[in-house]
C-alpha cells in the first residue's frame, strides 16, 4: 500500500498550505461575512463551530479529497460491518455494537453479537437496580454505600470521567471511587474512610492479568476479609468485569458475579460495555442507557452523513491539516465545564494510545507526523496557567473549546461569565492584536508615546491561532455520550488517513516486560548485569537505601 503522503491529495494540501500560511484568519473573516454562519454543523445535539480555522472552502475540499484517497468511507463501513480492522490482533473493532439501539443485528465473524450485548446490559440493569435499591447487601446484611472500581487505563479512565461528568445525576449512595495506580497510597487513601461492610469492589480488567489491577485487587480483598473476618464475605463484596472468565475464577470471584465483554471491544473504547458498571451504579441504569443512546445517535451520524457534513470527519481532518501541514505537535482540549474535568485525560489515552504509531497497518515506517500530544484541563483554570503560551508562544496549538449552554448550577452570573471567557478566548486567539492596536490602546489609556512604543511588541498578539468550539445544551447523559463518540470517530478518521492501526497498543508492552524482570531482581535483592549502566546504578542505589 502506498503511503498517503505520496497521494496527489496530500501533495495538493502541502502546496495549499504554502499559500494558506501567508493568510490571516482576520482577513478570511473580513472577506466572507457569512463565514461564522457557514462553517458550522450540528449532529446528535452537538453544535460545532469550525470557522476559526486557517482554512478556506478550497482547504476543506482538499481535505475531503484526502479522506477519500485514504478510503475513509470504505474503512468506516468495514468497522460497522465487524470486519477485523485491528489487523495486528486479528480482531473486529465493534464498540459501536455496545450502543446499537437501532434493533439492527451487528455481526462479528458471521454471528450477531447483539443478543450477547443486550444480555449483559440486562444483567447490568438488574444488578445496578439491586445495589441502588438496597436489595444487594453486604456480608453483614447492610446495603452498599461505596463502590470502588479497581482498574487502569481503559478500565478506569472512562467510568471515572463519566461518573464525574454526571455528578449532578448521582444520588447520595452508592458513591463511586476509582483506584488505578499500583502505588499503595492510592488504595490506602481511598479505603481510609470506607467501611468494608458497605463497600463493593468492581475488579475491572479486560485481560484480568494487568499487574496494577491485580495487585490492588488482592490488597483490597485482604482489607475486606480482615475487616469482616471471613473469606466468605468476598462473594457479597466483589464483582468482576472482564473478557477472561478463567482468570476471574482463579482470583476467587464467582463467574456468576462476572460481567462479560468481548475481545472486539478495545480497552479505551470500553466504557459502553460492562466496564461502565460504576456509571450505572452511580447514576442509575436508565441514565447509562441515555449515555449509550447519545453515542448511538453520533454513530448514526458518523456512519451515514456525507463527509462534508460529518462532525467527526471534519474534526479529524482539521487535526490532520495542522499536524501534517502546519507543523502542530500538540492538541489542547479545553472544557468550560467543571464536570468535564477528566475529559482531556480520558482522550489523552483515547487519542495517544490509538494514534501514537509510527508504522502503517502494513508495517511501513511513516515519514509524516501521526497522533499529536493531547492535553488540557478545564478552561478558566487553564487561562491562568498555560494560555499565555497558546496566545503568544512559538508553538501552534489547535484547541477545542467545549461548553454547555446551560449550567447544572445556575447561581448568580457564574455561567454567563464562564461562557464569556470561553467565547472571548476563541476570539482573541483568532484575531490577535496588531502592534498598532496595542500601541493605540496604551496611548488611549494616557501612556506616553515612548513607553507605548517600548511595550507594544510585548502586548501584540499574532492571533491566527485555530480553535473549534463545541456547544451542547447541557452536560446530560445523552450529550455526553454524543461528545465522547464524536471524539472516538475523530480518532478513527485520523488513523485511517494516516494508514495506521488505531486499535492496538504494542508500545506499552516493552516497559511492562522490563518491569517484570526488574521486579524479580528487586525481590531477590540482586541486580543482574543485563541492564545499561544507568539502570543498574539506579537499582543498586535503591536497593542500598530501601
Ligand atoms: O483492562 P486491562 O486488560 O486491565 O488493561 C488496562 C489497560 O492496559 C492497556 O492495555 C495498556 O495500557 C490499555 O490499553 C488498557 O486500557
Amino acid at each position: 500500500m502506498a503511503l498517503i503522503d505520496s497521494s496527489p491529495a496530500w501533495q495538493a494540501l502541502a502546496a495549499h498550505w504554502q499559500r494558506m500560511a501567508q493568510m490571516h484568519m482576520r482577513d478570511l473573516f473580513a472577506a466572507d461575512p457569512d463565514r461564522g454562519e457557514r462553517l458550522c454543523a450540528d449532529a446528535a445535539g452537538v453544535h460545532l463551530d469550525f470557522a476559526k480555522h486557517i482554512i478556506t472552502d478550497e482547504t476543506l475540499t482538499l481535505l475531503f479529497d484526502l479522506a477519500r484517497a485514504a478510503d475513509l468511507e470504505t474503512w468506516r463501513a468495514r468497522m460497522f460491518d465487524g470486519k477485523h480492522i485491528n489487523s495486528t490482533e486479528d480482531r473486529a473493532v465493534l464498540h459501536v455494537a455496545l450502543r446499537n439501539r437501532s434493533g439492527r443485528p451487528m455481526s462479528v465473524d458471521g454471528r450477531d453479537v447483539m443478543p450477547d450485548v443486550n444480555g449483559v446490559l440486562e444483567r447490568m440493569r438488574t444488578f445496578s437496580d439491586r445495589v441502588r435499591g438496597g436489595d444487594w447487601q453486604g456480608f453483614t446484611g447492610r446495603p452498599i454505600r461505596d463502590v470502588v472500581n479497581i482498574g487502569i487505563g481503559g478500565s478506569n479512565l472512562g467510568p471515572k470521567m463519566v461518573c464525574t461528568a454526571l455528578t449532578p445525576y448521582q444520588s447520595e449512595a452508592p458513591r463511586p471511587h476509582f483506584v488505578s495506580n499500583v502505588d499503595g497510597s492510592h488504595l490506602t487513601e481511598t479505603l481510609k474512610h470506607l467501611d468494608p461492610a458497605t463497600t463493593l469492589f468492581i475488579v475491572a480488567s479486560k485481560t484480568f492479568t494487568t499487574q496494577e489491577t491485580m495487585t490492588n485487587a488482592q490488597s483490597a480483598r485482604r482489607w475486606l476479609v480482615d475487616g469482616l473476618g471471613s473469606e466468605a464475605a468476598v462473594r457479597n463484596h466483589f464483582v468482576a468485569v472482564s473478557t477472561n472468565a478463567e482468570k476471574v475464577a482463579e482470583f476467587g470471584i464467582d463467574t456468576e458475579h462476572m460481567f462479560e465483554f468481548w475481545d472486539w471491544v478495545g480497552g479505551r473504547y470500553s466504557l459502553w460495555s460492562a466496564i461502565g458498571l460504576p456509571i450505572a451504579l452511580a447514576v442509575g441504569f436508565e441514565r447509562f442507557e441515555a449515555l449509550i443512546k447519545g453515542a448511538h445517535d453520533m454513530d448514526e451520524h458518523f456512519r451515514t452523513a456525507p463527509l462534508e457534513q460529518n462532525l467527526p470527519v471534519i474534526l479529524g481532518l482539521l487535526g490532520v491539516w495542522y499536524i501534517d501541514f502546519a507543523g502542530a505537535r500538540t492538541h489542547a482540549i479545553l472544557p468550560y465545564d467543571q464536570y468535564l474535568e477528566h475529559f482531556p485525560a480520558y482522550f489523552q489515552q483515547g487519542d495517544m494510545e490509538s494514534n501514537g504509531k509510527h508504522v502503517t497497518r502494513d508495517g511501513a515506517r511513516v515519514g509524516y507526523a501521526t497522533g499529536p500530544v493531547v492535553w488540557g484541563q478545564p478552561g478558566t483554570d487553564g487561562q491562568h496557567a498555560f494560555y499565555q503560551l497558546i496566545h503568544q508562544g512559538t508553538e501552534l496549538i489547535p484547541t477545542d473549546f467545549i461548553a454547555p449552554i446551560k449550567s447544572h448550577n445556575p447561581i448568580g452570573d457564574h455561567h454567563a461569565k464562564l461562557l464569556a471567557n470561553c467565547f472571548a478566548q476563541t476570539e482573541a486567539l483568532m484575531r490577535g492584536r496588531t502592534l498598532e492596536e496595542a500601541r493605540d490602546a496604551m496611548l488611549a489609556s494616557g501612556m506616553d508615546s515612548h513607553e507605548a512604543a517600548r511595550l507594544a511588541p510585548q502586548r501584540q498578539f499574532d492571533g491566527n491561532r485555530p480553535s473549534s468550539t463545541l456547544l451542547v445544551e447541557q452536560i446530560t447523559p445523552h450529550t455526553l455520550g454524543a461528545l465522547i463518540a464524536l471524539y472516538e470517530h475523530k480518532i478513527f478518521t485520523q488513523g485511517i488517513v494516516w494508514g495506521i492501526n488505531s486499535f492496538d497498543q504494542w508500545g506499552v508492552e516493552l516497559g511492562k516486560q522490563l518491569a517484570g524482570v526488574i521486579l524479580s531482581e528487586i525481590q531477590a535483592g540482586d541486580v543482574s548485569s543485563e541492564h545499561d549502566t544507568s539502570t543498574t546504578a539506579l537499582l543498586r542505589y535503591y536497593l542500598r537505601r530501601r
